[in-house]
């Protein structure tokens, strides 16, 4: 990978792909684009939640001293943030709203545990800096994914209830194809479509006063959403306050990050303060890569006593994981970036609403996805990322080597604001074995070994997680 001025990697000149290399026979799924909106439904499941005691601990990321009264948010958005049920401030809303409500604008780059509230601090920032009288975009909110982008929208519509805020989307397939102009406050997409919709001149970008990244690390890093992030930063007026946040930033991408949003106020979690406490982690020794599939079936009365969500490497296995199942009588669902937009759109919001409890996925949503009642996550296949090896003299070799980034947000779409849940690892033979050691030293959280068709203790754990109100 190469960098360009502004700090982004883009393909190295000899390469013509335009994504990662793919891992050895099968291809990764990375995020993004598909179509569709409707308000997200409320989950029907009750959750034991310990959140009011968790923001009274300060050791806890949720905790915080002051009131939403005390950062600075006018009347309209107090209600609508009391509507939704919060009643204090997490530590990163505490902490980064008064920097990014600040005048003159400040950048930020702000990192905070996954589920921990970062959406909230971002939209309040962009509901609050725009001019409601006019009607032009002020506000654009990139993801990387299209299921991400929906669940933001509703954060914005929800949050902002009591104020004038429209919001778009620059998803594919949302707009009518021959739409000529968006007039709405606040945009939220993907990369690709932004960049179509604002070349093509339907999103007029001269009064965008913010931008927001979320996932910002993968943002800048992947190979096929940094240029086109870019291409939208190009087009925004040069005093636009940058807004980052993830809740990874890896050292090779900090300085990237740190290159494109200049001077930014910063706010850093330490390496052993990344993962969430609340998770408990445990694994599968299984014989080979075919007994993987058994242990799945096998741990399915547990992955359905509350919700779950299965990461796979490639779409090709969760679609092969998915019918195999659902022909043996399982119901699951699968979801991945090679699905119909409106069929994407139509698994989420299903699996959202409690309808599918099982959904076998890729990395398409590892990241932001906030389902607070999915309790329990496996790693079918450990997240894994290609690493150009250089050596003098010799061509370039890409070795396999674990994603310790992607593994913290994968197993983050569980144990989602204070709440408890666990992650299953499955590993089948020693190179497998040793990457999630690597992932293990890399997060500082134990890994705990459960024998196969013994899981009487994380039947225990999810019985104590999701018992009903
Ligand atoms: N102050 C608050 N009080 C109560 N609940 C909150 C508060 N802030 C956020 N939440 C809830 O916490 C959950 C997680 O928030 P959010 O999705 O913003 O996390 P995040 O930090 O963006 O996570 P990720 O890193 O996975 O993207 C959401 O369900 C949100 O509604």
């Amino acid at each position: 990978m190469e960098k360009d001025a502004e700090g982004f990697y883009t393909p190295a000149s000899d390469s013509k792909a335009e994504a990662p290399a793919p891992a050895p026979a099968e291809q990764e799924d990375t995020a993004d684009p598909g179509a569709g909106q409707t308000d997200l439904i409320k989950s029907t499941f009750d959750v034991t939640v310990t959140v009011g005691d968790q923001q009274l601990d300060p050791n806890s990321p949720l905790y915080s001293v002051k009131t939403f009264e005390e950062l600075g948010l006018n009347e309209d958005l107090l209600k609508g943030i009391y509507n939704m049920g919060f009643s204090k401030p997490s530590k990163i809303q505490e902490r980064a709203l008064p920097l990014l409500l600040k005048d003159p604008p400040q950048h930020m780059i702000g990192q905070s545990q996954s589920g921990t509230g970062k959406t909230a601090a971002f939209v309040l920032t962009m509901l609050t800096r725009i001019d409601y009288s006019k009607n032009e975009p002020q506000a654009i909110c990139l993801a990387p994914s299209r299921e991400l982008a929906r669940q933001i929208m509703s954060v914005v519509t929800t949050m902002g209830k009591f104020t004038k805020v429209v919001a778009e989307f620059a998803i594919p397939e949302q707009l009518p194809r021959d739409a000529t102009r968006v007039s709405a406050h606040i945009i939220v997409g993907t990369p690709g479509t932004a960049v179509s919709l604002i070349t093509r001149g339907v999103i007029k970008t001269s009064a965008v006063k913010i931008f927001v990244l979320d996932e910002a690390d993968t943002m800048v890093d992947k190979l096929a959403l940094g240029p086109q992030v870019l291409k939208v930063k190009r087009a925004l007026p040069t005093n636009c306050q940058l807004v980052l946040f993830s809740a990874t930033f890896s050292d090779q991408v900090r300085a990237h990050v740190n290159n494109l949003a200049p001077g930014a106020n910063k706010i850093e979690l330490k390496r052993n303060e990344i993962s969430v406490d609340t998770i408990t982690q445990f694994y599968l020794d299984c014989k080979n890569e075919d007994a993987k599939y058994d242990a799945l079936v096998g741990l399915y009365h547990l992955l359905t006593i509350g919700q779950s969500i299965i990461f796979c490497k490639a779409k090709k296995t969760a679609d092969k994981i998915a019918e195999r199942m659902t022909s043996e009588g399982h119901k699951v669902a699968s979801l991945h970036g090679s699905k119909e937009a409106t069929d994407r759109d139509s698994v989420i919001d299903r699996f959202r609403d409690g309808q599918d409890k099982v959904l076998i996925t890729t990395n398409v949503i590892a990241r932001g996805i906030d389902i607070p009642q999915v309790n329990m996550v496996v790693n079918y296949d450990l997240p894994m990322m290609s690493e150009r090896q250089q050596e003098p003299g010799v061509n370039d070799r890409l070795d396999l080597i674990p994603d310790v980034e992607t593994y913290i947000h994968r197993i983050g779409r569980t144990g989602r604001f204070g709440r408890k849940g666990i992650s299953v690892n499955f590993v089948h033979n020693q190179k497998t074995f040793q990457d999630m050691m690597t992932i293990q030293q890399a997060t500082g959280r134990a890994i705990t070994k459960v024998e196969t068709g013994d899981y009487d203790m994380m039947d225990e754990q999810l019985r104590a997680i999701l018992k009903k109100k």
